[in-house]
């Protein structure tokens, strides 16, 4: 919130073709549940939409959420939720990210999709540069971090005022609910002590 209780919208909106660029290089398959963190109107939303089976677009700004819902009413495949991202539940079995949050939250999304009740298998979200390189070097504990495409300032619109580069995240092992049981080893069974 601002100084005088009202919230500042800044929106850095990907140009299409960067977020097609982006979307293609997540790898996405088609059985995949992906959400789109900060939607916007929806720049992600609609090449996810192409490739994903389910997209999950959560947006605050209540015009913004309105114009998304009218825009993918007939997007089968795409769910528009209005609310914070950093509130809504997380799916409870594996799920993709693929997001532009808002950069001043980018560290709680981080902390909130890679937290001990998420499931998520992978997470590419633009971000400051310097932010994504500093999770390539230390990154989130059960997770690689790698720096994926450089973005420049001019593959948005307002262009942001440093570079940005997408954080590509992958789960080192099945998330937690996802593991199979241990198999138990062959032997005696222990008798009672
Ligand atoms: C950087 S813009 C990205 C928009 C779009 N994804 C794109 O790439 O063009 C971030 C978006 O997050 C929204 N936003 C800001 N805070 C939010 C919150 N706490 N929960 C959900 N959305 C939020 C803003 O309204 C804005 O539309």
């Amino acid at each position: 919130m601002s100084g005088n209780g009202q919230r500042r919208w800044g929106s850095h909106r990907l140009k299409g073709s960067w977020a097609d660029r982006i979307v293609r290089s997540a790898g996405l398959r088609e059985t995949d549940l992906v959400l789109d963190l900060g939607a916007g109107t929806g720049a992600l939303t609609r090449p996810l939409a192409r490739r994903a089976r389910r997209v999950v677009a959560v947006e605050l700004h209540p015009g913004r959420v309105k114009g998304l819902t009218a825009a993918l009413s007939s997007a089968e495949t795409v769910t528009v939720v209005h609310g914070d991202l950093l509130e809504v539940p997380l799916p409870g079995g594996a799920f993709r990210v693929v997001a532009n949050p808002p950069y001043a939250i980018g560290a709680a999304v981080v902390r909130r999709i890679t937290g001990p009740r998420s499931a998520l298998v992978r997470a590419d979200l633009v971000l400051p540069r310097w932010m994504v390189c500093r999770y390539a070097s230390s990154p989130p504990r059960g997770f690689t971090a790698e720096v994926g495409t450089h973005v420049p300032a001019t593959a948005f619109v307002p262009p942001p005022r440093s570079d940005s580069a997408v954080l590509v995240l992958r789960r080192r092992s099945a998330p937690r609910r996802a593991r199979r049981r241990p198999v138990r080893r062959a032997g005696p069974t222990p008798g009672p002590r």
